[in-house]
């Protein structure tokens, strides 16, 4: 299987709900979200960003809007690779920091993963590939998490999150690993907002159009995994949980079935405990 999937066009049409901003709304959300960028760095008096590079285009968006906002030696990206994760997404990474000319560095997070794997190696799920994605691959994510916030206390930085809208939406991140940061500079951005913003900001157009998957097991894509395309995800969490549209009126405009639709305003409903502080006794 090609590992490092790309689709074809950088115009490719949007189907079925097109929420691609004009020119305008596009020129001013690349300002908003840089000085957000900076008014975050200022606020906590930090003197600069971390951020985990996988060659996706999300982390590849908000290392270019960090340049933009901070300046590229403010700027320090981590590539922090295991066995699952292809050549090809490191090197798209690696190439994201070498044309951006910020700092970078390429630790392998196997060693600790393997240590960690060691201290509880008992069978905890029936499916293997359920096991690898939610036990391995959450595992991995907290591993990054701790590796980002190494650096980030060691030099005074904040750790930018690359949550997109749709993907904090429906807690399709693992808690307190990627969902573990300082601020989400695209958290109010559809993935399609975000290949906008990307190609905007000068990234390479194969990037920009690259088919997201999770770094966890680097072979299965998001839209695998959720098993909704993503431009169809767009669609229902701007219709139905970000608007108010019924489901039966959604599922007919993102030109898909009222199951499809129930499916996605279940796991933003379902994981919403990954949008909320932890509760205590006295929130009852
Ligand atoms: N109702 C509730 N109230 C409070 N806490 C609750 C809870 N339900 C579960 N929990 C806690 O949350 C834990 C489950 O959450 P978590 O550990 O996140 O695990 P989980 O949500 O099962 O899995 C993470 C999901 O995010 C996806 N992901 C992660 C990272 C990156 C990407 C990507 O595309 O880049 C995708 C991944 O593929 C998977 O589908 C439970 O073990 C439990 O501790
Ligand atoms: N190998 C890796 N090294 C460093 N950071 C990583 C790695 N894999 C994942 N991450 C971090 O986890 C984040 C979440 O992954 P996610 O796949 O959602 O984003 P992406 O890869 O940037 O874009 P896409 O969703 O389109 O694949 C990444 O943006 C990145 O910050
Ligand atoms: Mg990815």
């Amino acid at each position: 299987m090609e590992l490092s999937q790309r689709q074809p066009q950088l115009d490719a049409e949007i189907t079925p709900l097109d929420l691609r901003f004009s020119s305008d709304e596009l020129t001013a959300e690349r300002e908003r979200i840089t000085s957000f960028i900076q008014e975050q760095v200022d606020r906590h008096d930090a003197d600069g960003v971390v951020l985990g590079l996988s060659g996706g285009v999300d982390s590849t968006a908000v290392a270019h809007l960090a340049v933009e906002a901070l300046g590229r030696s403010a700027v320090h990206g981590l590539i922090l690779p295991r066995d699952v994760n292809s050549d090809a997404n490191m090197s798209d990474a690696e190439r994201v920091a070498v044309d951006l000319g910020i700092r970078y560095d390429v630790v392998d997070i196997d060693p600790v993963m393997d240590e960690l794997l060691a201290i509880d190696a008992g069978e905890s799920a029936s499916d293997e590939d359920d096991w690898a994605n939610r036990f391995v691959g959450n595992t991995s994510a907290r591993v990054r998490m701790t590796v980002n916030y190494l650096v980030a206390n060691k030099e005074n930085k904040l750790v930018l999150g690359t949550g997109n809208r749709v993907e904090l939406s429906l807690g399709y991140v693992t808690k307190y690993g990627d969902g573990g940061v300082d601020c989400n500079p695209i958290g109010n951005c559809y993935k399609q907002q975000v290949r906008q913003l990307a190609a905007d900001l000068g990234a390479d157009e194969g990037l920009v159009q690259k088919t997201p998957t999770g770094g966890m097991v680097d072979y299965e894509t998001d839209e695998k995994e959720i098993g909704v395309e993503y431009d169809t995800i767009d669609a229902i969490v701007a219709l139905t949980v970000d608007g108010n549209v019924a489901t039966a009126a959604a599922a007919e405009i993102a030109d898909t079935t009222p199951a499809v639709v129930e499916h996605i305003q279940e796991l933003h409903r379902d994981n919403e405990h990954k949008r909320t502080a932890p509760p205590m006794p006295t929130d009852a």
